[in-house]
């Protein structure tokens, strides 16, 4: 059973310790925030948010961060974890009190506010998972070409609604994206058009600008061309104008059906902002591991 002050009698201070490592990484590097941001979601959408993702692979079992939809997580926001679960059990009353599952969700709502998003209070009182394989992850996770309905209907498997993934979509309003995921929306369309028809013209110059063919897999850019290292309502903006870098996003302008939550969350950021926070409370309680089916690891990357 979450709740907002889980901690309150075991470790008081949980939340400005892990605070104060978030924003002392956020200094030595950016990438810390949508780092951080992602792995929380490919947290949550593989067994719950249960911290799952951050186990490390062994000789016997290859972990989900080695599944090749996790191989692109960046190292800085497990870094994060390890960092901030380090500083917790630093504090004896805290060592080996608070689960890394809670400290990821805590370091996220920091990262949020540090690029400039919404404060908010997080529920915790999760624990960690017991198992992380690679193959539990096929299939959970959504694809860059994904359409509405796809999108809809795996966020619809977590509780999530379509509204609160069009508000979860906008984390993209931060971050990088390696070339691959989007090449074949700027050089392999369709029979009819090579480049995708939804896609702002001079945007599908630049990105084929950025993003030469044969391009070094290892080059990734931003995937908000306007404000990358900010927390905003520019990433329905740039839908507006057929800049949304993955078909998974700009469908949220181009159907019908998503596009007035699209219209109504670019002018007015407040009502974005809590909508957000809405659906990313509600991603926090997926799948939460109790007492009775998870732990409090020692060590976040690795099973007690
Ligand atoms: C709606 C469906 C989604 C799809 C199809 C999707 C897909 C992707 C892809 C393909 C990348 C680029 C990875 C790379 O090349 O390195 C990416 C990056 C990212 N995604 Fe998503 N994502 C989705 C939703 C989300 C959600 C809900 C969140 C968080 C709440 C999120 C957070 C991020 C962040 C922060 C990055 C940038 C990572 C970095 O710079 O290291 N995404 N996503
Ligand atoms: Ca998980
Ligand atoms: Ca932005």
């Amino acid at each position: 059973q979450l709740r907002r002050n889980y901690y309150a009698n075991i470790c008081p201070n949980v939340e400005n310790i892990v605070r104060n490592v978030v924003r002392q990484k956020f200094q030595q590097t950016f990438v810390t925030v949508p780092a951080t941001l992602r792995l929380f979601f490919h947290d949550c959408f593989v067994q719950g948010c249960d911290a799952s993702v951050i186990i490390a692979s062994t000789p016997n079992n290859k972990a989900e961060k080695d599944h090749p939809d996790n191989l692109s997580l960046a190292g800085d926001g497990f870094d994060t974890v390890i960092k901030a679960k380090a500083a917790v059990d630093a504090v004896p009353s805290c060592r080996n009190k608070v689960s890394c599952a809670d400290i990821l969700t805590m370091a996220t709502r920091d990262v949020i506010a540090l690029s400039g998003g919404p404060s908010y209070a997080v529920e915790l009182g999760r624990f960690d998972g017991l198992s992380s394989t690679a193959s539990s992850v096929t299939g959970k996770l959504p694809q860059p070409t994904f359409n509405l309905n796809q999108l809809s209907s795996l966020f619809a498997s977590h509780g999530l609604t379509q509204t609160d993934m069009i508000a979860l979509s906008a984390a993209h309003t931060l971050g990088f994206s390696h070339c691959g995921k989007f090449a074949n929306r700027i050089y392999n369309f369709s029979a009819r058009s090579v480049v995708d028809p939804t896609l702002n013209r001079a945007y599908a110059s630049q990105l084929q600008a950025m993003c030469p063919r044969n391009v070094d897999p290892r080059i990734a850019i931003n995937m908000d061309p306007n404000t990358p290292r900010i927390f905003d309502n520019v990433y329905y903006k740039n839908l507006q104008q057929g800049k949304g870098l993955f078909t998974s996003d700009q469908v949220l302008f181009s159907d019908p059906r998503s596009r007035p939550t699209v219209n109504a969350w670019a002018s007015n950021s407040a009502a974005f902002q809590q909508a957000f926070v809405t659906a990313i409370n509600k991603l926090g309680r997926v799948g939460v591991k109790t007492r009775g089916n998870g732990n409090i690891r020692r060590d976040c990357a690795a099973f007690n």
